[in-house]
């Protein structure tokens, strides 16, 4: 089966390519239905949803894949969060799973709160341009042990695995 995700950023689409092993993996330019920075782990999520559903209506036969980051507030401050969804045609509900959460500096979080996108943010944080289809926020604030590829990677894999263990119930 093949793979439509709704995305063309670099960083996502490797990390569909590099789990995906049972057909062919093209991305799609799709609306994710929510704010360009989602706000909390629902809105992040339904990003990531309607990604995946989004995706999977531009490719004939394939799932849909969805992968959303967003932002949290937590007790102790802002935290980055991330939200994947893949729809399987013959499956009711596309499956879901979460990513990676890091803390945010406070230098980080205070524009976020009022507004800001994340990604310009973290071009001018940390010097790099288009850094959120490289290492992203989570590579770069943690000193590149886990690029924004590798933590999408995961939540990739923790969907695929939902889906055979559905499918082989
Ligand atoms: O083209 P799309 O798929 O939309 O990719 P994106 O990089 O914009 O990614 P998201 O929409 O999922 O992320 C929402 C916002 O947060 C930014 N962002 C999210 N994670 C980031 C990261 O790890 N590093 C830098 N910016 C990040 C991103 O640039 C957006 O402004
Ligand atoms: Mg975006």
């Amino acid at each position: 089966m093949n793979l439509a995700i709704g995305t063309k950023n670099k960083a996502k689409v490797s990390a569909a390519e590099s789990c995906w092993t049972f057909g062919e993996v093209k991305g799609f330019k799709t609306e994710s239905g929510v704010s360009d920075q989602p706000f909390g782990h629902d809105e992040t999520r339904q990003g990531a949803v309607n990604r995946a559903m989004n995706a999977a209506a531009c490719y004939e036969n394939a799932a849909g894949l969805g992968l959303e980051g967003g932002v949290a507030e937590m007790e102790d401050g802002l935290y980055i969060c991330n939200w994947g969804a893949l729809f399987v045609p013959g499956f009711k509900e596309p499956f879901t799973a979460s990513g990676a959460s890091i803390r945010l500096p406070e230098e980080l979080a205070e524009p976020l709160r009022k507004g800001q996108e994340l990604g310009p943010l973290m071009e001018e944080y940390s010097k790099q341009q288009n850094i959120r289809q490289h290492d992203g926020a989570v590579g770069f604030f943690t000193n590149g042990r886990i690029t924004r590829a590798q933590m999408f990677e995961h939540i990739v894999e923790l969907l695929i695995g939902q889906w055979e263990y559905e499918k082989n119930k």
